[in-house]
């Protein structure tokens, strides 16, 4: 009798907490009878068939290291129907009849096209930026919050000490959440995000002068990659204000380290949850945290919905920081 198998890829950025979702897979799917495979560098892996066989021993001693052990990678020749139709051959060369992707939105778009296709994917939200509509919760997001928070209590040393504003720059083309609770967490005065519109003047300098007015002196303003240049930001403020001002991009730098005890726990949870839909042969699913619980929604209603950026705590952010 063929042994049922099943493979195991990230994709997209890497996010703290991968690895543990990987070894929660790897783990789970032994322990329920199945020959576990890591597909390497995400979909390109699975169109070169850059397979590895997977065992309990491979996975020891990565659940606290950030990044992830498969590599991963953004793979435009997925995105094709040729691409697609190798990675097909060779999930039936291998006998894969499942796939545990791990990744954003764009991964699981690639796995809601295969399950279409008859390999049953089930999707895991690993990103930093927490934008995974269906899900309250993105593994990689509290370790990101947490890096990029120390990252600017170390910058607030320094522009305390030169009386100086900070502009920072954290992770987030398109989403703001990393932002807000950073900002919120470092007492920014100001936090600007792709989500929010806002006024240079109004909401920046005119309450930088207003705190000045009351006594402070060092400023920190926290954006959102997507939000646009910080360096462009730092010099207006600086002519609009005469207040010293500096620009700091954190970058890949929030995508490091090792994961939290709340990432490797949901990745854990995640993890152990996408193994238990395939094995009783359900897939074209994303796992989500919904209200501190494990569920799934089929993927492309989950790819459908909207996650309403938290307005109260931007407003709760903006009325504490004066
Ligand atoms: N519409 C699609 N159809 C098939 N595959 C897709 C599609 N969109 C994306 N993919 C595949 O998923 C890969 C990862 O997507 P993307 O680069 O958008 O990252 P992501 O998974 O959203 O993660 P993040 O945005 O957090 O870095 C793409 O390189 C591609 O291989
Ligand atoms: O590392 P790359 O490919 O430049 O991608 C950067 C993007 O990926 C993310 O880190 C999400 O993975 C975003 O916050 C950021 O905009
Ligand atoms: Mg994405």
């Amino acid at each position: 009798m063929e042994e049922k198998t099943i493979a195991v890829l990230t994709s997209g950025g890497d996010a703290p907490g991968m690895n543990a979702a990987i070894r929660a897979v790897v783990r789970a799917g032994i322990f329920k009878g199945f020959r576990v495979l890591g597909v390497r560098r995400g979909y390109n892996g699975l169109i070169k068939g850059d397979l590895v066989e997977m065992n309990l021993r491979s996975v020891s001693g990565i659940i606290h290291r950030g990044g992830t052990v498969l590599y991963t990678a953004r793979s435009p020749e997925f995105n094709t129907e040729a691409g697609m139709q190798k990675a097909i051959q060779v999930c039936r060369a291998h006998n894969i009849l499942g796939v545990v992707v791990i990744g954003g939105d764009g991964s699981f778009r690639g796995a809601r096209d295969l399950s279409e296709r008859g390999y049953n994917c089930v999707g895991i939200p690993g990103t930093i930026d927490n934008d995974i509509a269906c899900s309250d919760y993105t593994i990689g997001f509290d370790t990101a919050m947490n890096t990029a928070m120390e990252a600017v209590d170390r910058l607030r040393d320094t522009s305390q000490s030169h009386d100086r504003c900070s502009v920072v720059e954290v992770m987030g083309r398109r989403a703001g959440w990393l932002a807000l609770r950073c900002g919120i967490a470092v007492g920014a005065t100001s936090i600007l995000v792709p989500e929010a519109p806002f006024d240079l003047q109004k909401d920046v300098i005119d309450r930088m002068v207003e705190n000045q007015r009351a006594g402070k002196q060092h400023f920190v303003v926290v954006v959102a990659e997507g939000v646009g240049n910080v360096s462009e930001i730092a010099k207006e403020i600086q002519t609009r204000t005469g207040i010293e001002s500096r620009a700091t991009v954190l970058g890949h730098i929030q995508r490091g380290g090792s994961p939290t005890v709340t990432d490797r726990v949901v990745a854990s949870q995640m993890g152990y949850h996408a193994v238990e839909l395939l094995s009783k042969g359900i897939g074209n699913r994303v796992v989500a945290m919904k209200a501190d619980k494990v569920v799934d929604y089929n993927i492309s209603e989950a790819l459908q919905m909207k996650k309403p950026f938290d307005f109260n705590l931007y407003q709760i952010a903006h009325d504490i920081s004066i």
